[in-house]
């Protein structure tokens, strides 16, 4: 049995769609949804993973609408937001932010927050907001400049990459691996299948 509807992955993000991939499901479209991503004043860091993916997804079914040949389809949106506290930290972007992002993480718990958002074919929004919580050893300044000068923090969420060498930052991790990375597979997929997608149906015996 195949999907009759399609699905689209609102995000510009590889990480999404290798995890998506990960979990046998091919996107049929990705379609990246620009949004302002500047926190509201007090905003909790989960309840910004949450607006955020909402106007992700509702982004992509607009510019999904504005298509001549537009046919339903599963939208699938993600943000991801890294805080300590209530401190939310900055998509690093210059070696200042990963410098200080680092600081703030070396020795301590934070948390990541990802909102998704999936839109489904007859229009129903659906949202699900994934906390993981991650301690990180401490980070003398040597450390923190070779890492820096991997590059690998740019444009993520807390200045590192838990799927490149910051893996060995990490002393503890209590939740969804998945959801450092970018996108829960476990929430993502049963809020795909809940809604009717068919989730597992090109998982193959090839698969390693
Ligand atoms: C904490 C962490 C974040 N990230 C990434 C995932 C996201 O790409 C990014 C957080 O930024 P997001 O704003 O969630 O996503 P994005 O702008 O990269 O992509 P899009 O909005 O188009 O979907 O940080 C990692 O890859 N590894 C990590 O360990």
């Amino acid at each position: 049995m195949s999907n009759l509807q399609k699905l689209v992955l609102a995000s510009g993000s590889p990480r999404r769609i290798e995890l998506l991939q990960q979990a046998g499901i091919e996107p049929d479209r990705v379609l990246p949804a620009e949004v302002d991503e500047t926190p509201l004043r007090a905003e909790h860091p989960r309840s910004l993973a949450k607006r955020l993916s909402k106007e992700k997804a509702e982004k992509a079914l607009a510019s999904l609408k504005s298509e001549d040949d537009h046919a339903p389809a599963f939208i699938l949106a993600a943000d991801t937001v890294v805080a300590v506290g209530r401190r939310i930290l900055p998509k690093a972007e210059t070696i200042d932010d990963a410098v200080n992002c680092l600081g703030l993480l070396s020795g301590r718990s934070h948390r990541v927050y990802s909102g998704i958002c999936l839109i489904t074919p007859g229009g129903k929004l659906r949202q699900r907001l994934v906390e993981t919580r991650v301690r990180f050893k401490r980070l003398p300044r040597e450390e923190i400049d070779a890492y820096v000068a991997s590059g690998e923090w740019r444009g993520k969420a807390g200045g590192y990459a838990v799927q490149g060498l910051a893996g060995s930052f990490v002393v503890k991790l209590v939740g969804s691996y998945t959801n450092v990375v970018g996108l829960p597979l476990y929430e993502s997929v049963a809020l795909l299948s809940g809604e009717g997608f068919k989730a597992h149906q090109n998982w193959h015996a090839s698969r390693p």
